[in-house]
């Protein structure tokens, strides 16, 4: 696995220049110094006040951030601690930037949420070796993150970013009242094809629907993941049924024509899938395992109509 090669690794391979590292501190000199000592791991970027550095790193998540501490207005102490509060900004690194050389700072930066802490004067090979240090455990996390997200065999997203991202989907659209779509999709006499085919093959094929599915979705915010053995989940933000009726049917053609031959399949020559799809406005469906059991339903339904193709769930069940 890449996580073991990470680990034994050298720690300088790791650390490529393609990092962002934002330098939050209200001295144009004191930003300009620190930049010079560590412009050859990434690319640095400044905000001159608490307020703007949060704003940043919002929008640009940066690998590290070195933050000052003795700055107008919000400290960074209360910096650190609002980007470590937010989900959305606290998979940055923070390395406090003091002249306060004490134990007590230190503790109190390690506990707003700090990974290290460094103390003016600058010492050059000092700061280089923290900066180098925390960008390399970013990188890991950022690895193992990844793999915590991702399929083994296929490569898109697991059941388990499935699970979490699309309730937040559903909690998201239900605020907003807007129409979210949800689409499985199952290979259609999958156990004919490893019978017949052997299972390697079986996960050959799987690895190509899977990727034939992810490249058939063109919207952002749309995502494909493996939600079981031979099964896969398709969410579909802002879409009702009208569009439910175009996409189902597409999806269908998009497996059908990557022309994978499936000569036990009593469906197709090749091999392809049913689906099952639903779309869900605020207040019709009253939860997103709901919406999945009607998803099911319509696949099943599918199955049962012949496979590969696709049925919409019915309103009257909402
Ligand atoms: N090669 C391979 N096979 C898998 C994997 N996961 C599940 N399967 C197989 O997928 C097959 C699913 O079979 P069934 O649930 O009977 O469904 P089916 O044969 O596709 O029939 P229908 O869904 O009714 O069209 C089983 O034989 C599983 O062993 C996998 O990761 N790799």
């Amino acid at each position: 696995m890449q996580a073991d090669i990470l680990i034994g690794s050298p720690a300088e391979a790791l650390v490529s220049n393609d990092s962002v590292i934002l330098i939050i501190d209200d001295n144009p000199r004191s930003i300009k110094a620190l930049s010079l000592l560590i412009r050859d791991f990434g690319q640095v970027i400044f905000a001159t006040s608490g307020e703007a550095g949060i704003a940043m790193t919002m929008k640009t998540k940066p690998d590290l951030i070195l933050l000052d501490v003795e700055m107008p207005g919000m400290n960074g102490y209360e910096v650190c601690r609002q980007l470590k509060g937010d989900v959305a900004t606290r998979s940055s690194g923070i390395i406090i930037v003091t002249s306060h050389d004490s134990v007590e700072h230190e503790v109190a930066a390690l506990e707003a949420g700090a990974a290290d802490f460094i103390t003016k004067p600058l010492n050059a090979p000092v700061v280089r070796a923290r900066v180098k240090t925390q960008l390399l455990v970013k990188k890991q996390a950022d690895e193992l993150h990844r793999q915590a997200e991702q399929d083994g065999l296929t490569g898109i997203y697991n059941r388990r970013y499935f699970d979490s991202y699309f309730e937040q989907e559903w909690r998201r659209h239900q605020r907003q009242r807007s129409s979210l779509g949800l689409a499985l999709v199952d290979v259609d006499h999958f156990k004919a094809y490893n019978d017949s085919y052997g299972h390697q093959q079986g996960d050959e094929c799987l690895r190509c629907v899977a990727l034939g599915l992810k490249a058939a979705l063109r919207r952002p915010g749309e995502f494909v993941a493996r939600y079981g053995g031979e099964e896969f989940a398709v969410v579909l933000p802002y879409t009702d049924d009208e569009e439910l009726h175009r996409f189902g049917p597409w999806l269908c053609e998009q497996v059908r024509a990557l022309k994978i031959p499936h000569g036990w399949s009593e469906a197709s020559d090749f091999v392809s899938v049913s689906v099952g799809l639903v779309s869900c406005v605020a207040g019709k469906i009253c939860s997103h395992t709901q919406m999945l059991g009607q998803a099911d339903e319509a696949l099943y339904q599918a199955k049962a109509n012949g496979r590969d193709r696709a049925v919409i769930a019915t309103k009257s069940s909402s």
